[in-house]
């Protein structure tokens, strides 16, 4: 028997960091996705990824890998999952990843959304989306040290979404008239690290730094507004506002700047990084001429028509 899941990563609007703090967040799932294949394994728990290019076996009462071929990384969510979740008798997990890693686009919180719901439908166990989430969220936040719900909600329940301070989630119509692009250089961004850095401007700064982090929330209110009205070149500027904050939050590069301003160049109504910043992706909304905007950002780096998914997790057994 076979279990295959799939998960998708996301692209977040507004709100990325100030999320963290309990402020508000808009983001939306993207047709690129992480699949788990899970089967028995005859001796040690296995985990390997040709996308990725590695193999380790995994000593999961002990925490720790064997790395055979590659770089380890995300195999920390992996690991985690399987001692907090898993009785540790022999699995193989095989790992195909269409998310660019390291790129703001959320590859963790998929990873660990399919790895979990391959595992509970593995252990024949009762579960639905929200215990995912919750499962994933309680992940993230022990590698990473500090993470929001977002990027695990958005994975596993699809769609277009607003997080409220409460935490409570609601979902736009993905037929959003705006069309976005994203733009990725290779240069990789490291999300636990960029939080952490966040988090001690914040100690070393509260009086400063709470409030923009408050009016980061504010941006995502007035965004969601405009997201419901349909109001384009408001939902442009606002993401341009959110950009110098998030700027001055120290998440901006050389290369996410570049970018920024590249596609406002090519007509874009506003540009902000997306994700934890420090390397990653920067997200360009363009009512109009995403054609443009996606030609001028492929020149020199990397770019993707974001197409809102729907689907968020779902697995499946194979006999
Ligand atoms: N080539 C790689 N192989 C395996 N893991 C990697 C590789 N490059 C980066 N990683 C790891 O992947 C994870 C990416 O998660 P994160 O930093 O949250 O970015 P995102 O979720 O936006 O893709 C990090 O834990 C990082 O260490
Ligand atoms: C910076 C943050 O708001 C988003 C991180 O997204 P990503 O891992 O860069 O895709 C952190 C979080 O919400 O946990
Ligand atoms: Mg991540």
């Amino acid at each position: 028997m076979e279990i295959i899941a799939s998960a998708p990563g996301k692209t977040i609007l507004f709100g990325e960091h100030a999320v963290v703090y309990g402020e508000p967040a808009i983001a939306g799932a993207v047709n690129k996705r992480a699949t788990i294949r899970l089967k028995e394994a005859s001796d040690v728990s296995i985990f390997k990824s040709n996308d990725l290019g590695f193999e380790a076996e995994l000593d999961t009462v002990a925490k720790r890998y064997r790395l055979k071929k590659g770089k380890p990384g995300i195999i920390k969510y992996i690991l985690e999952i399987l001692h907090k979740c898993h009785d540790h008798s022999p699995i193989e997990l095989d790992l195909s990843l269409d998310i660019p890693i390291g790129s703001g686009l959320g590859s963790s919180a998929a990873v660990t959304v399919a790895t979990l719901a391959a595992l509970f439908k593995y252990q024949g166990k009762k579960f639905n989306k929200s215990f995912i989430a919750k499962k994933a969220h309680e992940i993230e936040n022990n590698v990473q040290g500090m993470a929001s719900p977002l990027d695990t909600r958005v994975s596993t329940f699809g769609g277009l979404i607003y997080l409220s301070k409460d935490k409570k989630i609601s979902k736009f119509d993905t037929n959003l008239k705006s069309s976005f692009v994203i733009g990725y250089t290779s240069k990789r961004g490291n999300t636990g690290r960029m939080v952490k850095s966040v988090k001690s401007l914040k100690n070393r700064h509260p009086m400063v730094v709470t409030p923009i982090i408050k009016t980061i929330g504010k941006i995502t209110d007035e965004a969601k507004i405009a997201i419901i009205k349909k109001q384009e070149f408001k939902l442009g500027e606002l993401m341009n506002i959110n950009q110098g904050l998030l700027d001055s939050l120290g998440v901006n590069t050389n290369e996410l700047s570049r970018m920024v301003y590249l596609a406002r160049k090519a007509g874009a109504s506003g540009s902000k990084i997306t994700g934890a910043g420090g390397g990653g992706s920067i997200i360009a909304c363009c009512p109009r001429n995403q054609d443009r905007v996606f030609k001028a950002l492929s020149y020199h780096d990397n770019a993707i028509k974001v197409n809102f998914s729907n689907r968020g997790v779902f697995v499946k057994e194979i006999r």
